[in-house]
């Protein structure tokens, strides 16, 4: 009998690892912050989410062969460890892309709404074009907003996209960020967002930040608004979580608690990725389809205009709510923090159809 460990806010495990080759599994649940080496003696396959570090601490006494992450990053989980002990990985990428792309496109919607701005002429800065950036990209392709994109790594890998360099991305009237988080390194991305970017952005520009909390530098985006720049932030990462500087986070026109790509879709995505790549190493079929899993997407109604973008995206994804869940418990936080991500209500995809 196989011995899993699952992070209680991943759905489907049940579903989809509960029987194995047909071999029955036993499922325990567990919160992902909280899992110790003591819960895994028994394991052969731990499921985990961001919030769970996956070490030699966590693993050394374990029997685990086999580690899933529901996510892209993979800042919370030591790769070298796990190749070195001969534990096969794998992680969801882009499983979550589009939710991130969909909170990206309305925070957009909802800043030029508050601030008068005409989407038509401004230009988006996107750092990182992977999974995420790429999506987001589309969607302004689709919508006809105007974007750059950055991506060094990408760039030195022969990508042939037509990618600017970081002064121009400062330029833009939004930079948004989707990096991975790197500590270290010739592209390391921890405070990629510092002091002296935050200078170089424009008077009545927008940041938003839905990657991991340290590619901006907290600190310095909370000085730059005490000097008294008139700039707009929009944070779904905090340095530190589930701490959040809560200084930083009244200075925010939104913020959010780390659930950029939390539609239904891309959490289901994220642990039927995992079934796939567990059956893979296995050898075995995947016998269920994606497509029994997943919810009917609802279709968004766009007279296409960009002109009152945000109301027309509102009643698909109301970004405000969100907002409001995480300004009414911020006395709450760090401890709250992770009960809005467990308590997260349904959102549902609706750019899929563009
Ligand atoms: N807030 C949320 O709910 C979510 C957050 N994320 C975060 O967003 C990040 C990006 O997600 P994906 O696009 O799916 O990952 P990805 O791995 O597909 O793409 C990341 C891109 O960033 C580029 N990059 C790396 N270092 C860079 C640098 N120094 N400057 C510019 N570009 C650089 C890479 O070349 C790559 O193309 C994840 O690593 C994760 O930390 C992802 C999904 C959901
Ligand atoms: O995929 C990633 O990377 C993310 O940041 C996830 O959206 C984070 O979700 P959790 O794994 O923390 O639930």
């Amino acid at each position: 009998m196989w011995n899993i460990v699952a992070d209680e806010n991943m759905p489907l495990v049940e579903e989809l690892f509960s029987s194995i080759n047909g071999k029955p599994a036993q499922i325990q649940r567990l919160a992902g912050r909280s899992i110790t080496s003591s819960d895994l003696k028994n394991t052969d396959i731990l499921l985990v989410r961001s919030i769970s570090q996956v070490n030699e601490e966590l693993l050394a006494d374990s029997k685990v062969q086999f580690v899933g992450s529901a996510t892209i990053g993979t800042d919370h989980v030591d790769l070298d460890y796990l190749e070195k002990q001969g534990i096969a990985f794998s992680n969801a990428p882009g499983c979550n892309a589009q939710g991130v792309a969909e909170y990206v496109l309305t925070s957009i919607a909802y800043w030029a709404e508050q601030r008068g701005v005409d989407l038509n002429i401004i230009t988006v800065g996107i750092i990182g074009a992977g999974n995420v950036g790429s999506r987001v990209a589309k969607v302004f392709d689709s919508l006809g907003i105007d974007y750059v994109l950055n991506d060094p790594p990408l760039a030195a890998k022969g990508d042939t996209r037509n990618f600017v360099n970081l002064q121009q991305i400062q330029q833009c009237d939004v930079v948004t960020c989707h990096v991975p988080f790197e500590k270290e390194g010739q592209f390391a991305t921890y405070h990629l967002v510092d002091d002296a970017f935050l200078e170089g952005m424009s008077e009545q520009s927008l940041l938003i930040n839905s990657s991991r909390g340290a590619v901006v530098d907290n600190t310095a985006a909370l000085e730059i608004k005490r000097a008294g720049k008139a700039i707009d932030y929009i944070l779904d990462v905090w340095e530190g979580e589930p701490d959040v500087n809560l200084e930083l986070l009244e200075q925010t026109l939104i913020a959010t608690p780390h659930i950029a790509g939390y539609s239904q879709e891309g959490k289901i995505r994220g642990t039927y990725q995992l079934y796939q790549a567990f059956n893979q190493w296995k050898g075995l079929e995947s016998d269920i389809l994606i497509n029994e899993l997943l919810p009917e997407a609802p279709k968004w109604q766009w007279s296409g205009s960009l002109e009152a973008l945000y109301q027309s995206l509102k009643p698909y994804y109301d970004i405000e709510a969100d907002d409001q869940r995480m300004r009414q418990v911020k006395d709450e936080i760090p401890q709250k923090f992770d009960f809005l991500r467990k308590t997260y209500p349904q959102r549902l995809e609706f750019l899929d159809t563009l």
